[in-house]
């Protein structure tokens, strides 16, 4: 079955929520689509069968964080993240003080070197930065650079140094940002971006560190909702990092969270189909981000994944999760139209692009093991107009009510 992150509505979920005690008081600050966020929630949460009721219980950064029984899914969990999350878009307590005068100077060239990073490693994307507020774009610059170095800790070229421990001291420094004790100039960078941006917040951060240290713990999936676990943390996080900055559209009427799910969304059918595209690379590491319960239903061994084998039962169990990553890009897409105009073209073009490489795998006959699916430059260079194009569409939700 796809898992395409749905609200909350079945009864079976509801059930599953409802054991978890009744519903607390939330205070929300100012802006309108906070405003909306915390009704939203709110209302929510009167109902005593969803699951905002519990996010206040919550421990901070456990993915156990709601009480759950066995039962709960790692899906669910995650959802319960994201309202917790779409609620915090009211926040607006400043953080530490940003810094002025001489240290101001020190910052500007911060913001400069992550852009920097960002033009060397992402040129499509640091181009469609380019219509973001200054503000906004330097903010989002940062975030890059820090998921990035924490991407870098378990897939570059020093990742067989990686430890556990490492990933520890990366999370202490993680705190320091957002305490304002940044340790270097580009954390100085982000603790900036927090500060001015205070509905970002660290949970996000420090779930993308848990991301990484499934890769250092784990190189099978039992079932798709364990990969949709890894794929939140290292890939769904950023577009909850990410949204507070960007902001929702004046005009837009959706609900603060399903712009976050669609967020979420975005990060994860990228994630999918990241992983679609280098299966082949994968299990030369050794390494299969595929569910076992769908392969062994598939008549799929591992023995046929290592030895590259490209049967009927392969192109047929690719189709279905192909699907599935395009199902979560479709659920992208209605996040992203709310967003704000002058964000959306970035967006846009990760989604457009991204999914293209589906395209790709399925033109290459579902080969992706001797295969690497490549989008041509001249594709690639067209999405771009196609996502600007996009991105000038008002709101749906603006029209709609
Ligand atoms: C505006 C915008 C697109 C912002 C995102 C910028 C940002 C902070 C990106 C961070 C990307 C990063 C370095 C993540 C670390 C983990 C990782 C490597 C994830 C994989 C990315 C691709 O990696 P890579 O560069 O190695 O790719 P190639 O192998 O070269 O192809 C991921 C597959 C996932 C990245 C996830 C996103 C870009 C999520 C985007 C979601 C949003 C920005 C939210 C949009 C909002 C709505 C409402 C839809």
């Amino acid at each position: 079955m796809l898992s395409t992150g749905r609200a909350v509505t079945s009864p079976a979920r509801a059930a599953q929520h409802r054991f978890m005690g009744a519903p607390r008081t939330v205070v929300f600050l100012a802006g309108d689509h906070g405003k909306r966020a915390a009704a939203s929630v709110a209302a929510r949460a009167a109902g005593s069968s969803h699951p905002a009721v519990c996010l206040e219980a919550a421990a901070p950064w456990s993915m156990d964080c709601v009480a759950a029984p066995a039962t709960v899914s790692h899906e669910e969990s995650v959802r319960q993240v994201v309202l917790k999350q779409a609620a915090l878009a009211a926040s607006t307590t400043p953080r530490k003080a940003r810094l002025a005068g001489r240290d101001a100077g020190v910052l500007d060239a911060a913001f400069a070197r992550c852009g920097a990073v960002c033009k060397e490693y992402a040129k499509t994307f640091y181009l469609a930065t380019q219509l973001m507020t200054p503000e906004r774009r330097r903010a989002i610059w940062a975030i890059y650079v820090w998921c990035r170095r924490t991407d870098e800790l378990v897939d570059g070229p020093n990742a067989a140094h990686t430890s556990a421990l490492a990933l520890d001291r990366w999370e202490s420094r993680l705190d320091g940002v957002f305490a304002g004790r940044p340790y270097d100039m580009l954390d100085a960078a982000l603790a900036d971006a927090v500060a001015a941006f205070p509905a970002v917040d660290e949970r996000p951060f420090r779930d993308m560190v848990q991301g990484m240290r499934m890769d250092l713990a784990k190189s099978r999936y039992a079932t798709f909702d364990e990969l949709y676990l890894y794929c939140y943390r290292v890939a769904g996080t950023v577009g909850l990092m990410t949204v507070p900055v960007m902001g929702v559209s004046p005009g837009s009427q959706a609900d603060v969270e399903t712009v976050y799910a669609g967020a979420l969304a975005l990060g994860v059918a990228n994630q999918l189909t990241n992983i679609l595209r280098d299966v082949g690379e994968d299990a030369r590491r050794g390494r299969i981000y595929l569910p076992q319960n769908e392969l062994a239903t598939a008549g799929i061994s591992e023995a046929d994944i290592f030895a590259g084998r490209v049967t009927d039962e392969w192109r047929s169990f690719m189709k279905g999760q192909i699907a599935r990553a395009r199902a979560y890009f479709q659920q992208a897409e209605q996040g992203a139209a709310e967003l704000n105009q002058e964000s959306r073209w970035p967006v846009w073009a990760s989604l457009l692009l991204y999914r293209q490489i589906l395209d790709e795998i399925e033109a290459n006959g579902y080969d992706n093991f001797s295969k690497r699916a490549y989008v041509p430059k001249a594709k690639k260079l067209a999405a771009l107009p196609k996502a600007y194009l996009r991105s000038l569409m008002p709101p749906p939700s603006q029209t709609r009510r």
